[in-house]
């Protein structure tokens, strides 16, 4: 923390006697020209507020600004106002009560507690209209206890609260007009699981730019959520908001205004393919926060296993790399950010197609060594090491969902090694039907871990009516296919190439935000099916130097979709957004591309703002 704030609250602490615990954080005000603060009391009525910390026994008012007229603290109905004489260097508003002034470096205390521990009526106050000059203060107000927020409490909270695919997202935000002249505007916002409460927070695509309205600080109304989320709250709140370099003020645009909203679709994705180029850990934890500030829900983490530059590696040595990276995925899926900032993550295990670096440590699952794919189908030992691998990811990845790829199965090597082309005969199997009994098998597996397994389309366009009903069907070929599958009972989840690759470095945003997961869906049950869309982030082309241009902004325009329905003339309605979107993006240290950049991560043209490239 700053030394300075450290030293203050050192000072306030040993004027007032309370300990340091006790504060809650300094609150900045400013008041310009008429401004003022409505009399109000400062201690709580409601169960909510007093739950971390007890009541606010008393306020420290310091004064950080000379003010050459009115501005003064008032205390309208305390006795001791008839025993202050005031001449005319006081305001007429001060004149009405025990009054103040506020003189740079002073600092004034005052109890809103009596020590039997009723509230004191005669606390009421509140900061006359300034004449002449700028008012500058800094309340910390104190509790009666320690106002750290116990961490076990956060943890409390109804399994239908906690972070699940479908949880409650939905939330209302309203922002009040201030009153008249009042430097006092109302932010309420109310959801019914944490979750809700961050959506709200976040960046919304649809938040136009109408009126715009200029307040300094924010009394965080009637609350909903406890004290730990109006603390999260807090932090996200200053999203909403932009600091206006011409005035010096934090401006909320459209306010009033009032939302009620919940996201259209429960799974909002984005993929990371970890398994192409190396991403240090710090690049997935960026990745992870920078997700829920478009609202995404979901990180998935492409097929889960060992880097390239390790295949060659002993067994052991690559059992000690994989469980390296283990922990790493481990600290990233624990990392607060994933929970906190509501990122849900998902692996895969990419079988039979994609499984080949599974067999450096286990030769045996492997065809023959000269033809290593898909993994060999005819021996149960396979299946024990994916059922084996199965159980370890079990223990680290608690989300419901469990992908098992299926795509892209070249079933040549079946049919070319001797052992698995008797062993296909023996059965009676085509190689196609070996591929359905592979991804059966690892279906059964999958389920038997209690997860729902998700399948690339390739499952669903080969074998249908074999897949088990629970099955997920992953979309990416093309248009239409979450379509078919809804329509035969499936769930589906919408990545088409066309649109939400993102390492295809020619689609632009706007093609990005057209792509509808609904298209060509009629009835209201097979659209429920649709549970979402994810955009994906292959890794052919990208690396730790250039993954997080590649994914953003384009990643916010498929999340836009995911959360609005298709509007037309984007160009004017969203396009504005969206530069917003990119700056606050760079704001917070996210190497976002220019959004109008074709390709993405070409260096901007002009040297402008990073709203216009
Ligand atoms: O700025 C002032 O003089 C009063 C501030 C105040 O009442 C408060 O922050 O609670
Ligand atoms: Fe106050």
């Amino acid at each position: 923390m700053d030394e300075i704030i450290t030293n203050i609250e050192a000072r306030v602490a040993t004027w007032t006697f309370f300990p340091i615990e006790n504060g809650e954080p300094i609150q900045i005000l400013r008041y310009e020209h008429a401004q003022k603060y409505e009399p109000h009391f400062d201690f709580f009525r409601d169960k909510h507020n007093i739950q971390f910390g007890g009541n606010r026994v008393a306020t420290v008012v310091m004064y950080l600004s000379h003010v050459r007229k009115g501005g003064e603290t008032i205390f309208p109905i305390t006795n001791s106002s008839l025993s202050q004489t005031k001449d005319d260097s006081w305001s007429e508003c001060a004149k009405m009560g025990y009054a103040v002034k506020p003189i740079k470096g002073d600092a004034l205390l005052f109890f809103n507690i009596r020590p039997n521990a009723t509230a004191d009526t005669s606390s009421l106050h509140g900061s006359c209209p300034v004449i002449d000059g700028e008012k500058w203060s800094a309340t910390k107000w104190i509790r009666a206890r320690n106002f750290d927020i116990p961490h076990k409490k956060l943890r409390q909270i109804p399994e239908s609260k906690m972070l699940q695919l479908g949880v409650d997202e939905s939330y209302t935000l309203k922002v009040s007009k201030p009153k008249r002249k009042s430097i006092l505007g109302e932010a309420i916002i109310e959801a019914n699981t944490v979750y809700g409460a961050l959506r709200g927070l976040e960046w919304h695509l649809d938040g136009k730019l109408r009126k715009v309205l200029v307040i300094d600080t924010f009394n965080l109304g009637k609350r909903k959520l406890n004290y730990c989320c109006l603390l999260m709250m807090h932090q996200t709140f200053s999203q909403l908001c932009s600091f206006d370099y011409t005035t010096k003020t934090v401006q909320i645009h459209k306010a009033p205004w009032s939302i009620k909203d919940k996201p259209r679709f429960s799974y909002r994705g984005l993929m990371i393919d970890t398994s192409r180029h190396y991403l240090p850990i710090d690049v997935i934890k960026q990745i992870i926060e920078s997700m829920s500030y478009a609202k995404f829900i979901l990180f998935f983490l492409h097929n889960f296993r060992c880097e390239r530059e390790f295949i060659n590696a002993q067994w052991n040595k690559l059992k000690y790399i994989i469980y390296q990276i283990l922990a790493k995925i481990i600290f990233a899926s624990n990392f607060p950010s994933a929970d906190n900032a509501g990122i849900n993550v998902m692996a895969e295990v990419d079988v039979p197609g994609h499984g080949e670096s599974w067999g450096v440590g286990y030769p045996e699952i492997w065809p023959s060594p000269s033809c290593r794919e898909p993994l060999d189908v005819s021996k149960t030992f396979t299946f024990d090491i994916i059922s084996g691998i199965l159980s370890d990811m079990r223990k680290i990845f608690p989300f419901e969902l469990f992908h098992l790829g299926g795509d892209e199965v070249n079933t040549t090597c079946w049919r070319e090694t001797p052992h698995v082309k008797e062993w296909l005969h023996n059965n009676n199997m085509t190689a196609k039907d070996a591929y359905q009994y592979f991804v059966l098998k690892a279906q059964d597996i999958a389920i038997s871990k209690n997860w729902t397994p998700v399948n690339w389309e390739e499952t669903f366009n080969t074998f249908p009516a074999k897949l088990h009903p629970q099955t997920i069907v992953h979309n990416w070929l093309g248009g239409g296919v979450c379509a078919k599958a809804v329509a035969k009972g499936f769930r589906c989840i919408f990545s088409n190439q066309a649109f939400w690759y993102l390492d295809h470095l020619d689609v632009p945003w706007d093609m990005v935000y057209t792509a509808e997961p609904l298209d060509g869906i009629d009835t209201d049950s097979e659209k429920e099916l649709v549970i979402g869309g994810e955009v994906c982030m292959w890794g052919e082309t990208a690396d730790a130097s250039d993954v997080q241009q590649t994914i953003w902004p384009r990643a916010a325009a498929a999340a836009g979709k995911h959360v609005l329905l298709m509007r037309k003339s984007i160009t004017l309605t969203i396009l504005p957004r969206f530069k917003h979107f990119r700056c606050l993006l760079n704001r917070r240290g996210v190497p976002a591309a220019p959004v109008t950049n074709f390709y993405a991560r070409r260096a901007p043209d002009e040297p402008g703002s990073c709203y216009d490239q």
